[in-house]
């Protein structure tokens, strides 16, 4: 998503779900639950298909101080996603929720690393790593940070490195593409059957423009030649049309986080530097209960990444039950014609929110 939303399943836990799709079918008349059954069966299947990121390894000096997962409340999240007036599907509180509160955590459904970043951050988990990975090993070999994330990174992993991406990588990274290398991280998963191909259908789809579409085919045809001439079968690769890679790139534009890490002191430091002289965000992610939180420029709610891209969704103040729980896509505080701007040309609609009805 570019803008890129806050600068993001694996998921909540399993026992959130059977309360998610509780709280979604209490919310929705029967025809437009019969509507949605098929992406409450789809919450189903990734559940119980995908992989979490593992929890952490013990957390060195070096790694930062905060434990991304240890104050994870128990229990089901405070939340139900039901229809808004005005923006699709949001997320809402089902009680009260006070401020600072960790409302829930989530898993990726997918993330990648940056191409500048791939021998300095774990290829699965996007951990920084402790020291960058050396440089005169094989460049093609990705790089863990632990033996788990290794472990979990056989859903796609496996696949990746069967296939020579040198032309795939080399037009991403001249035309400064991200979502592509997202789209083929999913395209292996589907391929080692971690995944359905159809994973990402519940989420909302952005609108492509005539260039975009253009860039889009020749990324196609890179991915689809890359696949073709490793030793993936002809059988295994009848989901990847053109028409699929279209689809899921305008759901992982939209729907995706720049993920930027705010692990211990010297990330402090580095995310610092990098406001003035470089990129701060490590890679990218999709999730899926994050993809249905909608915008506001005075959000009640924010989302962070600590050690690694496993998200945590907090609130910014004291919300109510039944309150709408809402985050900022882009910079809040940039001035109202930049946001008005942002927000129509990377997510297709006109910020309608208190602030900006107020002008400010
Ligand atoms: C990441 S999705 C959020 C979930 C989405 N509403 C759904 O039904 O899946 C982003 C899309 O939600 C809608 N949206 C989000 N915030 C909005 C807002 N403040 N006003 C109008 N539409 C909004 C826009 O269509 C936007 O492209």
């Amino acid at each position: 998503m570019s803008p890129s939303r806050p600068k993001s399943n694996y998921f909540v836990s399993n026992s959130s779900l059977s309360s998610l799709e509780y709280a979604v079918e209490r919310e929705m008349t029967s025809s437009s639950l019969a509507r949605h059954r098929r992406w409450i069966s789809q919450f189903k299947v990734a559940y119980s298909q995908t992989k979490p990121f593992p929890s952490p390894p013990s957390i060195s000096s070096t790694a930062g101080r905060h434990n991304a997962d240890s104050d994870v409340p128990s229990g089901p999240p405070p939340i139900r996603v039901s229809l808004t007036g005005s923006a699709g599907r949001g997320v809402f509180a089902t009680r009260k929720i006070g401020a600072g509160d960790l409302i829930h955590t989530a898993k990726p459904l997918v993330a990648h690393p940056l191409l500048s970043s791939v021998h300095h951050v774990c290829n699965f988990c996007l951990r920084k790593l402790q020291r960058n990975a050396n440089a005169n090993a094989d460049a093609h070999r990705a790089t863990f940070c632990c033996k788990e994330c290794e472990r979990h990174s056989k859903v796609f992993h496996d696949v990746e490195m069967q296939a020579d991406w040198s032309d795939f990588d080399k037009n991403c990274r001249e035309r400064g593409l991200k979502y592509p290398l997202l789209v083929k991280r999913l395209a292996c998963m589907v391929i080692s059957g971690a995944i359905s191909s159809d994973l990402l259908d519940i989420l909302q789809p952005s609108s492509l423009s005539p260039h975009m579409v253009t860039e889009l085919k020749e990324g196609y045809s890179l991915l689809r030649k890359a696949l073709v001439k490793s030793s993936i079968t002809d059988e295994q690769l009848l989901f990847l049309t053109q028409e699929w890679y279209t689809g899921v790139l305008a759901r992982i534009r939209i729907n995706a986080f720049r993920i930027e890490l705010v692990g211990g002191y010297e990330d402090l430091l580095s995310l610092a530097a990098a406001c003035v002289e470089a990129e701060a965000a490590v890679g990218n992610a999709v999730y899926m209960l994050p993809s249905f939180y909608n915008h506001n420029c005075d959000p009640n709610t924010h989302i962070i990444w600590i050690n690694n891209a496993n998200a945590r969704l907090k609130a910014l103040r004291d919300v109510e039950p039944d309150e709408e729980l809402r985050i900022c896509y882009i910079d809040a505080s940039m001035d109202h014609e930049a946001r008005q701007t942002l927000l129509y040309q990377g997510f297709g609609f006109i910020c309608n929110c208190t602030r900006c009805s107020s002008g400010d």
